[in-house]
C-alpha cells in the first residue's frame, strides 16, 4: 500500500505502551525468581537453528513480554507501510529499501548460491554476482598454487589488503575467524590506518617481489585507502623499478572502474561489486578476497553458504521462532525500555577476538540514526546501542567487574564453541576451562550473590563483627544481569557465516521497528568534510584564525611544532 507521510513513531503504538507497563512490573522482579517460577525456562527459552543453539532464557523477559515484542514489530510501519516482516520481504526482493541513497540492500545475493533470480530494475543480479565469484576462485588458486607469479618470477607469499571500515573489517575478522583453515607459507595482512605507521609496519619484513596488494574501497575514492594504496605503489616501485610490473602485484576490489584504471590497475585485475551491497555488509563480495585467497575459496564459498542458510531462515520463519528476529527484539526491549545503552559481544573464542570490533560498525553505523526513514526526527526513544567487547576470559579480567557491580545494566552476547580447533596441549583441557567460566560467568550475571550469601561465606572464612559488616557490601552480587548464550559445533565457516548474518539481520530488525535507514551512513561525511578543509591549513604559512578557538590554538599549536622530513 502506497503512503506519504511518515507512520507513527514506534513509541505511539499499542505495544510499546504494554512494554512500557510490563518493564514496570518486571522491575520488581530477579531473574532467580523467574528461573525458581518455571522450570522449563530453557526449554521454553532456546532456539536452536542447525548447530547453533540460542539460549534466551537469562533474560529480563516472561512469555508476555515476548508476545508483545512480536506485537510491536507486526505494529511497526514504515513510511512505505511495511511492518518487520514486510520491510525484510522488500529488502529480499531487490526493493530500493535504502531510501536515502536510492539503492537495493542485497548482500543477501551475494550469497545466493543457487539460481535464484534477484532483480534490481528488472535486472537479474544473480548471473553477476556468479560471475565474479568465479573470477575470485580463478585467482585465488592462481596465488595459492603458486601460478601466479611476481615480477622476478617468484611464488607469492604476502597478501596485503588496504582497505577501511567495511573494506577492512569483515576480511580482518573473517581471516582471524579462520585462521585454522589458512595455507601455510601464505600469509596475509591489513593496513586500513591513514596514519603512515600501519603501512610501514606491515611492509617492513616484506618481500616486493613475492607480495600481492589488494586495494580495496568500493568508492575508490575514501582518502586514507588511496593514500596507502599511493604510498603501497611508491614501496613496491623502490624494489621492482618497472611501472609496468605495477599489474603483477596490485588489484582493486571496487564499483569503480575509471578511478581503478586512473590509478594504474588494469580492468583485468579488477574484482567488481554493486552499489547496492553496503560496505559493512561486504565481506560477501569481492571484498572477501583476502579471505578466499586465504583459506581458499572451497571455505570462502562454505562461509557464504552458512550466510545463506541463515538468510534463508530470516526470510521464512515467523517471527517467534526466527533467531534473527528474537535476538534483535530482546536487544530493543533492554534498549529502550531499561535504557541499557550499550550491549557487550563476549566471544568466548580467541578466534572471535575481532567478531566485537566487526559489529562495531556494522551495528553503529547501520543504527547510529536519530531521524526517521521519513526525515522526521526521533527524540522519544533511543535508537542503536553502542557495540563493545574483547573475546572471554580476557574481558573477566579487566571490564567484567562493570558488568556484575557497576550501576549500568549491560546487556551481554556470549558465544561459544563445544569444540575446539586446538586439543591436547598438555595437562590440562584449556576447552573445558574455558567453557566452565562462559557458563559461571552467565549464571553469575543472573543469580547474583544475596547479602546472606555473601554474609555465610564471609563468617565461612572466620570474620565476624565490624570487618564483616564494612565488608559485606562490597562482596554482594546484585545480579539480575541479562545475558544471551549462543553456542555452536565448532568454528567451521559455514557455522561463521550463519552467525555473521544472525547479527547483519538483528540489526534490521530493530532499524525496521524503529523506522530507520540501516542501511546509509551520512554521519561519517562531516569530519570528512572539515578534515579536507584543515588539511591544507597544515601546510599554509601563518596562524589560523577560521575556527573556533579550541580548533585554532590546537592547528597552530601542531604547526609550530611540526616537521615533515
Ligand atoms: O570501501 P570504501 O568506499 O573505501 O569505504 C570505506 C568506508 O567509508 C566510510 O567510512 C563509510 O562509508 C563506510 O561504510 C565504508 O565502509
Amino acid at each position: 500500500m502506497p503512503a506519504t507521510q511518515d507512520r507513527p513513531h514506534a513509541t505511539q503504538l499499542p505495544s510499546w505502551k504494554k512494554l512500557s507497563d510490563q518493564q514496570k512490573q518486571l522491575s520488581s522482579k530477579h531473574l532467580r525468581d523467574l528461573f525458581a517460577a518455571d522450570p522449563k525456562r530453557f526449554e521454553k527459552f532456546h532456539l536452536q537453528f542447525h548447530d547453533l543453539l540460542f539460549d534466551f532464557s537469562k533474560n529480563i523477559v516472561t512469555e508476555e513480554t515476548l508476545t508483545t515484542l512480536f506485537a510491536l514489530a507486526r505494529e511497526a510501519k514504515d513510511f512505505k507501510d511495511y511492518e518487520v516482516e514486510e520491510a525484510r520481504d522488500a529488502m529480499f526482493s531487490g526493493e530500493k529499501i535504502n531510501t536515502t541513497e536510492d539503492r537495493a540492500v542485497l548482500h543477501i545475493a551475494l550469497r545466493n548460491l543457487t539460481d535464484r533470480p534477484i532483480n534490481v530494475d528488472g535486472v537479474n543480479q544473480t548471473p553477476e554476482v556468479h560471475k565474479v565469484l568465479k573470477q575470485m576462485e580463478r585467482w585465488t588458486e592462481q596465488i595459492r598454487s603458486g601460478e601466479w607469479k611476481g615480477y622476478t618470477g617468484k611464488t607469492i607469499t604476502d597478501v596485503v589488503n588496504i582497505g577501511i571500515g567495511g573494506s577492512d573489517l569483515g576480511p580482518v575478522m573473517v581471516t582471524e575467524a579462520l585462521k585454522s583453515y589458512a595455507k601455510e607459507g601464505l600469509r596475509v595482512h591489513f593496513v586500513s590506518n591513514i596514519d603512515g605507521t600501519h603501512l610501514v609496519e606491515a611492509v617492513k619484513h616484506l618481500n616486493a617481489e613475492t607480495t600481492v596488494f589488494i586495494i580495496a574501497s568500493k568508492t575508490f575514492t575514501t582518502q586514507e585507502t588511496i593514500t596507502n594504496a599511493k604510498s603501497a605503489r611508491t614501496w613496491f616501485l623502490s624494489f621492482a623499478k618497472d611501472q609496468s610490473h605495477v599489474a603483477k602485484h596490485f588489484v582493486a576490489l571496487s564499483t569503480n572502474t575509471e578511478e581503478v584504471t586512473k590509478f594504474g590497475i588494469a580492468e583485468e585485475n579488477m574484482f567488481g561489486f554493486w552499489d547496492w551491497v553496503g560496505g559493512r555488509y561486504s565481506l560477501w563480495s569481492a571484498i572477501g578476497l583476502s579471505i578466499a585467497v586465504y583459506v581458499g575459496f572451497d571455505k570462502f564459498r562454505e562461509l557464504l553458504q552458512g550466510a545463506h542458510d541463515m538468510d534463508e531462515h530470516f526470510r521464512t520463519t515467523p517471527l517467534e521462532k526466527n533467531l534473527p528476529a528474537v535476538l534483535g527484539l530482546i536487544g530493543l526491549w533492554y534498549n529502550n525500555f531499561w535504557d541499557a545503552q550499550t550491549v557487550a559481544i563476549l566471544p568466548y573464542d580467541q578466534y572471535l577476538s575481532r567478531f566485537a570490533a566487526y559489529f562495531q560498525q556494522g551495528d553503529m553505523e547501520s543504527n547510529g540514526k536519530s531521524v526517521t526513514k521519513a526525515g522526521d526526527k526521533i527524540n522519544d526513544f533511543s535508537t542503536g546501542p553502542i557495540i563493545w567487547g574483547e573475546p572471554g576470559t580476557n574481558g573477566q579480567h579487566a571490564f567484567y567487574q562493570l558488568i556484575h557491580q557497576g550501576t549500568k545494566l549491560i546487556p551481554a552476547d556470549f558465544i561459544a564453541p563445544i569444540n575446539s580447533q586446538n586439543k591436547d596441549l598438555g595437562e590440562d583441557d584449556h576447552h573445558t576451562i574455558l567453557l566452565s567460566n562462559f557458563f559461571a560467568q552467565t549464571e553469575a550475571l543472573m543469580k547474583g550473590k544475596t547479602e546472606e550469601e555473601a554474609r555465610a561465606e564471609l563468617q565461612k572464612s572466620g570474620l565476624s563483627g565490624e570487618k564483616l559488616e564494612k565488608l559485606l557490601p562490597h562482596k554482594v552480587f546484585a545480579g539480575n544481569k541479562p545475558t544471551n548464550s549462543i553456542l555452536f559445533q565448532k568454528l567451521e565457516p559455514r557455522t561463521l557465516g550463519r552467525l555473521i548474518a544472525l547479527y547483519e539481520h538483528k540489526i534490521f530488525v530493530q532499524g525496521a521497528v524503529w523506522n530507520i535507514n540501516s542501511f546509509d551512513q551520512w554521519g561519517v561525511e562531516l569530519g570528512k568534510q572539515l578534515a579536507k578543509n584543515i588539511l591544507p591549513e597544515l601546510t599554509s604559512n601563518g596562524d589560523i584564525s577560521t575556527h573556533d578557538s579550541s580548533t585554532n590554538g590546537l592547528i597552530n599549536y601542531f604547526k609550530a611544532h611540526y616537521h615533515r622530513a
